[in-house]
This record gives structure tokens, C-alpha cells and sequence, in this order.
């Protein structure tokens, strides 16, 4: 039996998954019966180091998503559009679908879903979260018998690379990001990544397969690292810790839920530079690396860690979705959505607002040098229900003491209350950083 693949992207994973496709020698037996039938591109010019025959590329994708021939259709060329009608488009001619299109999947999931069950086929998405690292089937497959309580990672590489950087070499963030664009770490136009955008697509479907519900990608909280200084990260490495740009998508604690009935907890969904314990698993992931640490009930703790990028890493979870399609189109003779591969949630999870996220922070404020200027943040912090883990004075700068603070557990919304009146005091300056703590 040969299943046919339609390639839509023949870029970086575009190639890498062409490239495993050519050599399937000492792989999974299945791979030799899968062919690359025709590969859509924008360019028919470019030089390019794979080796297939000039006929099957064409900058006709169209032709392709609705070619009677292909059975399945793997998007590679990212962004939103023409992605999205692509991908639609596939669907509606019965095509089955593999993608690493974490953006057009987070802000288009249900929409592509929907369409997907209607026809009765799979759209499998493994790549587009930590690129190689398992971690979309295992949450659909392998934790299924859990009820997660919650999924938190680090889950772009590009802003774990300049964070490391930063942390090893005392060096700012503007310094860091213009040598990883030379280096070829960060891209031309880093915004999604710097700014926390491509680490909230993320969180959102791992939310969704977590948390079994859809997610509104513009309920996602985030931040970037932009605001991340040197000064931090030396503070942070003082007081035991280390700054991540971390993913969390958690429950909020509710009453357990009854036989047969649906969890309606209320999940919180952010994305914010942290600081991190250094004893926890996700502050010893470095430089390009990714990991995504998953709590449920009753395995515990698991973490999921490898490369979350590059051709190779990529394409291989692309090709692995590949094969799972190819496995079921072997044994069924009519395709129905195997409830393990296909995604048919329904409902919206309902999110926390920020302001009644209970989470643990760091401030630095710089103030005058007066006597009382510690004691008056210790009563505003109080009355505002803030109770303060530490407090340090380590020095002066230009003039101006520099006071940090770390905070217990405590509602965003007080936090913030206590801030506002903190800014109207007459010895601060200026309040230049603040940070979630985990
Ligand atoms: N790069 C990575 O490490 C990772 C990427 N991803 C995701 O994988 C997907 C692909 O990324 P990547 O391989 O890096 O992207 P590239 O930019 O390297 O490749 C994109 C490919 O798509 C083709 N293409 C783009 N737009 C069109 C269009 N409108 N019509 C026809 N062809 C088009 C390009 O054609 P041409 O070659 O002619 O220019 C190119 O072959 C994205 O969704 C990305 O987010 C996910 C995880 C990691
Ligand atoms: N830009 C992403 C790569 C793909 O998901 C990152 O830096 O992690
Ligand atoms: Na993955």
C-alpha cells in the first residue's frame, strides 16, 4: 500500500521532512510506503539541496490540497494565510492533515477541527509544540488516563537562548538578540518570539489537549523579555534563582469533580518571564533547548525535554504524525476519528482574569536614600493582604538605593493595588522591574 503525500513548504522542516521521506533505511518499516507525490513552494528557482524531481514541485498549492491522488496533506509553510484555506481547503477535498503551524492552529483550531471531524479526518499537529519533543501525542495518548492539574514549559527556543546568554554572560538583552540574529538563532523580525507570542500559541493547544476544552488565543496572557535587564538576572541568581520565559497553563484549584460530569474550573493561561528556582527541572533547560513539565493526577511530576526546533527535530515529529495516519489508513477500512488522534472538544475553557491569579512576585524599586523608605513599602504592601518573603538593600545606584522585594503567594489584583500606592510615594523613583516568581 502507498499513501500519498502532499507537501506544502519545502523550507527548513519542508526539506527535513523530505529528507527522512528519501531515506527510510533503518527506520519504522511503514516510512517505505509513504511517497512524496507532489511539494508546493513559492519558488521554483531557488536552489535547493534536496534531491526531487523537478515535476512534482509546482507554486500551485492549490492543485495539490484538492488532487484526487494525495491522501495527506503536510502544511509547512507557516503563518496564517494561505495556511488557514489551505488547510480547509485539504479538508473539505478528504485529505488527512499534518502541521507545524502552531499560529494558524491556535487562532484557527476550532474552526479547523470542526471541519475536520465533520469530513472524518485527522489533523495532527506534534511538531508545532517543542518541535521534536513528544509531547502533543503524550497528552493525548500516554497521560490520558490523568486529570492534569497543570502544564508549564519553556517553550521557545529562541528566547531561552538569549536568556542563557544573558544569565552567563551579564550581558542586556538588546546585545544578546542582535548577536543571535547574526548567528542565525533569531529571525530577522524576532517579535513573536521576543515578545512571548510564540510561546502563547503554544500554551494554547497544550491547554486545549490538557484541559480537553477550546481556548480563545486572545485570552492568553503575555509578556515578553524585552524588560528582562542584566541587573534582574544578577539579583535573581543572588536570591536562588534563575529567569525563564515560562508557559503556564493551570487549573485553579476547585471541588474535585463528580463521576460523569465536566470540570468547570477555571484554567489560568500566561506567558511571562519568571523567575525559577534553581533546584527546579525547568531552570537547568538551556540555551535553545525546550522542556514541558506536565503535573496530573495520579502520574505526579513528568517532564518532557529535547529540541524544540531545527530541520531535524522538527520533521521528526512531523514525520512521526505522518506515520501515525498512515497506521490508521492501513488498518481502517473507513477512516472514522480514532478518539485518540482526533480532537472533538466542544466547549470553551473559561480563563482567569490576571487580577485573580495568585502567584508570588519580584520587584525592584530604586528610591531615595532616606531612612523609613523599607518600612513604608512593608505597611502599604500589608494593608493590601501582600506578605513580603524578603526584602534586600545590596546596594546604591547612581545615587538611588535599590530595593528588591519578593513576595508570598498573593492575588495579582492586590499586588497591583499595593503598587499603585507605592508609585505616589515621595522617595520612589522609579519601579524598573517586576516579575512573576514560580
Ligand atoms: N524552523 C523551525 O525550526 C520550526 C518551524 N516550525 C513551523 O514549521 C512551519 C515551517 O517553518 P520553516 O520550515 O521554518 O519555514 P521556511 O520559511 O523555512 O519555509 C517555508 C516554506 O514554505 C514555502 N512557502 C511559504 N509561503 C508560501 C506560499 N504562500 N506559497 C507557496 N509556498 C510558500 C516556502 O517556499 P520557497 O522555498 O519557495 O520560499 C518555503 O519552502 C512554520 O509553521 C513554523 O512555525 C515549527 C517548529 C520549529
Ligand atoms: N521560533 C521558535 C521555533 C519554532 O517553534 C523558537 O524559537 O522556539
Ligand atoms: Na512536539
Amino acid at each position: 500500500m502507498t499513501f500519498k503525500i502532499g507537501l506544502l513548504g519545502l523550507g527548513t522542516v519542508g526539506a527535513g521532512t523530505a529528507q527522512i521521506l528519501l531515506d527510510s533505511a533503518g527506520r519504522h518499516p511503514l516510512l517505505q510506503e509513504l511517497e512524496i507525490a507532489r511539494v508546493g513552494v513559492r519558488s521554483l528557482d531557488k536552489p535547493r539541496d534536496i534531491d526531487l524531481p523537478a515535476d512534482i514541485l509546482t507554486r500551485d498549492l492549490e492543485s495539490i490540497v484538492t488532487d484526487p491522488e494525495i491522501d495527506i496533506v503536510v502544511e509547512l509553510i507557516g503563518g496564517l494565510e494561505p495556511a488557514r484555506s489551505l488547510m480547509l481547503k485539504a479538508i473539505a477535498s478528504g485529505k488527512h492533515i499534518v502541521t507545524a503551524n502552531k499560529a494558524a492552529i491556535a487562532l484557527h483550531g476550532a474552526e479547523i477541527f470542526t471541519a475536520a471531524n465533520e469530513k472524518g479526518v485527522y489533523v495532527m499537529l506534534e511538531a508545532a509544540v517543542g518541535g521534536g519533543i513528544p509531547v502533543i501525542q503524550p497528552l493525548k495518548q500516554s497521560l490520558g488516563s490523568n486529570r492534569i492539574q497543570g502544564v508549564m514549559g519553556i517553550v521557545n527556543g529562541t528566547t531561552n537562548y538569549i536568556l542563557t546568554r544573558m544569565q552567563l554572560e551579564g550581558a542586556d538583552f538588546e546585545a544578546v538578540l542582535a548577536d543571535a540574529q547574526k548567528l542565525g538563532y533569531a529571525e530577522a523580525d524576532p517579535t513573536a518570539d521576543v515578545d512571548g507570542l510564540d510561546a502563547a500559541d503554544k500554551i494554547a493547544i497544550l491547554a486545549s489537549l490538557a484541559f480537553g476544552g477550546r481556548i480563545k488565543r486572545e485570552q492568553v496572557y503575555a509578556e515578553g523579555i524585552r524588560q528582562v535587564s542584566a541587573e534582574d538576572i544578577a539579583y535573581a541568581e543572588k536570591l536562588g534563582f534563575v529567569i525563564k520565559l515560562l508557559a503556564i497553563a493551570k487549573r485553579e484549584a476547585g471541588p474535585t469533580p463528580q463521576p460523569q460530569t465536566e470540570i468547570e474550573d477555571r484554567l489560568q493561561l500566561r506567558v511571562h518571564p519568571t523567575l525559577v528556582p534553581k533546584q527546579h527541572p525547568l531552570a537547568n533547560v538551556n540555551g535553545v533547548y525546550n522542556a514541558i513539565f506536565v503535573e496530573g493526577d495520579p502520574i505526579g511530576q513528568v517532564m518532557f525535554y529535547g529540541r524544540g526546533a531545527g530541520a531535524g527535530p522538527t520533521a521528526s515529529a512531523v514525520v512521526a504524525d505522518i506515520l501515525n495516519v498512515a497506521a490508521v489508513l492501513k488498518t481502517e477500512t473507513e477512516p472514522i476519528p480514532h478518539p485518540l488522534l482526533s480532537c472533538s472538544h466542544q466547549h470553551y475553557c473559561a480563563i482567569a482574569p490576571m487580577d485573580d491569579v495568585v502567584t508570588r512576585f519580584y520587584a525592584r524599586f530604586l528610591t531615595q536614600d532616606s531612612p523609613g523608605v523599607i518600612g513604608e513599602l512593608g505597611t502599604i504592601f500589608g494593608k493590601n493582604g501582600v506578605s513580603l518573603e524578603s526584602v534586600v538593600q545590596i546596594g546604591m545606584r547612581e545615587n538611588q538605593a535599590e530595593i528588591v522585594v519578593v513576595t508570598h503567594d498573593v492575588k495579582e489584583g492586590n499586588f497591583n493595588h499595593a503598587l499603585a500606592e507605592i508609585r505616589n510615594l515621595e522617595a520612589i523613583v522609579s519601579i524598573p522591574s517586576l516579575l512573576r516568581v514560580l
